[in-house]
C-alpha cells in the first residue's frame, strides 16, 4: 500500500480535525491528519483549557475576597506566574496524551502547513499526499484590527502567553473573549476597562441576561464603554487607547477581542475558491460538504457554530457519514454555551433576541435573586405559548455551566411547563426559587 495515499486527508488537529480522526480511524479508515503547530488547536493550546484554568482561579480569588462577609478571615496573594507554570504543565499533559491516541489508532499525523492542490490532493513541505476525501478543519484565528497603531494591539493569543498579569487593562469588544478576560483579569487584580460598540455587551446572548451580565461586570469595578470604539493606539511614554466617543485612556495592554477570522486564505488558491457563507465561513451542505464534491469543512472554519462541542460532534459525525454508516448532525438549537463571568451565564435554545426563530415565545418567570448576595442569580425559561414546552432557558448562578446543560436536555425532551410542577427540587437552593417562579407565574 502507499505511504501517501489514504481514505481521507484532514487538515488541522483542533477539537473538529481529532474528532474527525479518532472516529474515522476507530472505523478502519486510513486516515493522514496535518497539524502546522500544537495538537489541540484553540481550544486546548489557546481558548477554552487555558481561560477556564484562569477563570477558576479568579474564582478561588473573588471567593477569598468576599470570605470576610461569611466571618472568615480574608487573606489572598496570587502568584501569577506559578498559576501559568501549573497551566501549562496540565495542557502539555493534553497534548500528549492526544499523540498517545492517534498513535494507538494508526491515524498518521504529519507535522507542517498543508496547501491544497486539488479535492484529491495536498501538499506539505516538498511531498505530495492523496486521498478519496478531504476534510477542512483549519479553524480560526483573532481577526486583526485595521486601525492606526494596531501593532500595538495583543490578541486572546497573547494573553493566554502572558507569563505576568498587567495592572491596567483595556479590551475592544464585549464579545465571549472580552467579556471572559475582563472577569477574569478584574478577579485577579487588574484594572479594566471593555469598550464594546453595541448598547450592550454580549449582543448575541439573550438579552436579559446580557443586561444582568453586565451589570454584573459593572459592580466588579470593570468600566464598560458600551456604543464606542478604540480608533488609534500610540505609544510613547504610556500606551495610550483614543476612542471614536473622544474618551482616551492609557493602560499596560490593550487587546483587542473584536472577533475571529476562518483560516481559509492560507491553504491555497484552491480552498480560497471555495464558497463562503455571509459569516465569512465556510458554505456547507447539511453533510458538510463545501461547494467542491469530495470536500468537506468542519469546526470554525465551516458555517456553523464557533464553539468546541459542536467542532467535536461535527467531527464525529462527519467520521461516521464517510466511513461508518451515517449519524444525525447536531441540533444547534440544543447547543448550551455559557460566558464564563462571575457568576457564569449561560443559555440554550429559543431567545427573546434569537434569530430565524418563529412563534411566540412566552417568558414565564424572572427573577433576580439573594438581592443581599454579591452575585444575585437570574433565569428566564421560554416557553412555547401554545403547546407551554421548554423551548429556551437562561441562567446567571454559580454552576450554570453545568445547569444549562440539564435545560438542554429539558428541551430535546419537550418537557412541558408542568415538568417544574411536578418536580420537587432541593431546598433551600436556585433550583427552587426558579422551580415555584415557574408554578406561580404561569
Ligand atoms: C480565548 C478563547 C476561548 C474559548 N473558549 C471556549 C469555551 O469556553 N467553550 C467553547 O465551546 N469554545 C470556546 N472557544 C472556541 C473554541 O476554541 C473553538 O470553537 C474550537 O477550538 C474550534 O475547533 P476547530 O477544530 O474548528 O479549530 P482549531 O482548534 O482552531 O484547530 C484548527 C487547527 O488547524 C491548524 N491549521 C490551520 N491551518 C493549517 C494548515 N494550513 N496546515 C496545517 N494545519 C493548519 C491550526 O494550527 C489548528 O491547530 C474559545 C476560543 C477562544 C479563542
Ligand atoms: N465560553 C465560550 O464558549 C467561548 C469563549 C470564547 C470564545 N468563544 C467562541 O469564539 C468566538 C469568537 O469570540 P470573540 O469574543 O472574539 O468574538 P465575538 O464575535 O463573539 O465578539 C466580538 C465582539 O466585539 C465587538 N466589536 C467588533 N469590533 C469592535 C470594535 N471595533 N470596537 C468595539 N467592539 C467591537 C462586536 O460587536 C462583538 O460583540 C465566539 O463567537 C464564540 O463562538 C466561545
Amino acid at each position: 500500500m502507499r505511504n501517501d495515499t489514504f481514505d481521507t486527508i484532514v487538515i488541522g488537529a483542533g477539537s473538529a480535525g481529532l474528532a474527525f480522526a479518532r472516529t474515522a480511524a476507530d472505523l478502519g479508515a486510513r486516515v493522514f491528519l496535518i497539524e502546522r503547530d500544537a495538537l489541540g488547536g484553540t481550544c486546548v493550546n489557546r481558548g477554552c483549557v487555558p481561560k477556564k484554568i484562569l477563570w477558576a482561579a479568579g474564582r478561588t480569588a473573588r471567593s477569598i475576597a468576599q470570605a470576610a462577609d461569611q466571618g472568615i478571615a480574608e487573606s489572598s496573594s496570587i502568584n501569577f506566574p506559578a498559576l501559568i507554570r501549573k497551566r501549562d504543565a496540565h495542557i502539555a499533559d493534553i497534548r500528549a496524551s492526544f499523540a498517545d491516541q492517534l498513535t494507538e489508532k494508526g491515524v498518521t499525523v504529519r507535522r507542517g502547513e498543508a496547501t491544497v492542490c486539488n479535492a484529491n490532493t495536498v501538499v506539505v513541505g516538498d511531498k505530495t499526499y492523496h486521498a478519496q476525501h478531504l476534510v477542512l478543519a483549519t479553524g480560526g484565528r483573532p481577526t486583526r484590527m485595521e486601525i492606526e497603531g494596531a501593532e500595538h494591539l495583543q490578541n486572546s493569543d497573547d494573553v493566554l502567553s502572558w507569563k505576568a498579569r498587567p495592572e491596567r487593562l483595556a479590551i475592544i469588544g464585549g464579545g465571549y473573549i472580552g467579556c471572559e478576560f475582563a472577569a477574569i483579569f478584574r478577579a485577579l487584580g487588574s484594572e479594566v476597562t471593555l469598550i464594546h460598540n453595541g448598547p450592550n455587551i454580549l449582543d448575541t446572548f439573550p438579552k436579559d441576561l446580557a443586561l444582568h451580565a453586565q451589570s454584573g461586570l459593572r459592580e466588579t469595578g470593570i468600566s464598560i464603554q458600551t456604543n464606542d470604539s478604540v480608533t488609534a493606539i500610540k505609544r510613547d511614554d504610556t500606551l495610550k487607547y483614543f476612542c471614536k466617543s473622544g474618551r482616551m485612556g492609557t493602560a499596560d495592554v490593550v487587546v483587542a477581542a473584536s472577533g475571529r477570522s476562518p483560516n481559509i486564505d492560507q491553504l491555497g488558491e484552491f480552498v480560497k475558491a471555495l464558497k463562503t457563507a455571509e459569516s465569512g465561513a465556510l458554505a456547507i451542505s447539511n453533510q458538510f460538504q463545501t461547494s467542491c464534491a469530495g470536500v468537506y469543512a468542519i469546526g470554525d472554519v465551516a458555517d456553523r457554530l464557533p464553539l468546541t462541542p459542536v467542532a467535536t460532534a461535527d467531527g464525529t459525525t462527519l467520521a461516521h457519514m464517510l466511513h461508518g454508516q451515517g449519524a444525525t448532525v447536531a441540533n444547534l438549537d440544543l447547543v448550551a454555551t455559557t460566558a464564563f463571568v462571575y457568576p457564569p451565564a449561560a443559555f440554550v435554545g429559543s431567545t427573546n433576541n434569537a434569530k430565524g426563530k418563529s412563534g411566540t415565545v412566552t417568558p414565564l418567570a424572572q427573577n433576580v435573586l439573594s438581592q443581599s448576595s454579591h452575585d444575585p442569580d437570574f433565569y428566564q425559561l421560554i416557553f412555547d405559548g401554545k403547546n407551554k414546552t421548554l423551548t429556551g432557558a437562561s441562567i446567571a448562578a454559580e454552576g450554570a455551566e453545568d445547569l444549562i446543560a440539564m435545560a438542554s436536555a429539558l428541551i430535546a425532551a419537550k418537557a412541558s411547563a408542568n415538568a417544574f410542577t411536578d418536580a420537587t427540587p432541593v431546598h433551600p437552593s436556585f433550583a427552587e426559587e426558579f422551580f415555584s417562579n415557574t408554578q406561580t407565574q404561569e
